[in-house]
């Protein structure tokens, strides 16, 4: 616990399960280590909004209380079930610029973008296991029928001719029913 800003975000992960730890860690696309582990894998967008962004991610963004960014949310399933649930911003002027296919994904994986262009770079990923009063939870949860008392989030900036989107992915509690 960072007892300086205990809402901060970790670069680092410590006494986790091997298990969760594989997931929140594996850089490559989660879309793709998803489906290599489910027949039936499918992304359900949820919501997809012009609107202020929440919490930190203005600072992490850097951008103004008051500045517009895209917000895309969507369940990532395996069957039936949802596995996870990931939220994305995209400032304004990304959405003119080279982000401007985003709005029109639809139930096109994210991934399939960001992972085929080798010009885009990530930055380092940023863990957080969040729980009831912050907006990643009680978004995340809406789609679960148990309701556990926390979550694991990670982040990360993926950025492209100095445009960036964060994504955000939280990992649901049926994510640890797929094998390894
Ligand atoms: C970044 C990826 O794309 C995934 C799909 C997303 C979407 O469709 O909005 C968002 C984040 C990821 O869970 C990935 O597959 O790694």
């Amino acid at each position: 616990m960072n007892r300086a800003h205990p809402q901060a975000w970790h670069t680092t992960l410590s006494a986790i399960s091997p298990e969760i730890r594989q997931w929140l860690q594996d850089r490559g696309s989660l879309t793709r280590r998803i489906q290599e582990r489910c027949d039936q894998f499918y992304v359900e967008p949820v919501f997809q909004s012009l609107t202020k962004v929440y919490g930190d991610e203005s600072i992490k963004m850097k951008l103004r209380q008051d500045e517009l960014a895209l917000v895309r949310e969507v369940y990532l399933y395996c069957c039936d079930r949802p596995v996870v649930f990931a939220h994305s911003v995209v400032p304004r002027k990304g959405l003119r610029g080279v982000w401007r296919s985003l709005s029109g994904l639809g139930n096109r994986s994210l991934g399939s973008m960001l992972f085929t262009n080798p010009k885009i770079k990530r930055t380092p990923l940023e863990f957080k296991k969040v729980g009831g009063g912050h907006f990643l939870y009680e978004r995340a949860i809406i789609r679960l029928t148990t309701i556990p008392s926390n979550l694991w989030a990670r982040r990360s900036l993926f950025t492209l001719q100095g445009q960036s989107i964060l994504v955000t992915e939280v990992f649901l509690p049926d994510i640890l029913d797929l094998p390894l």
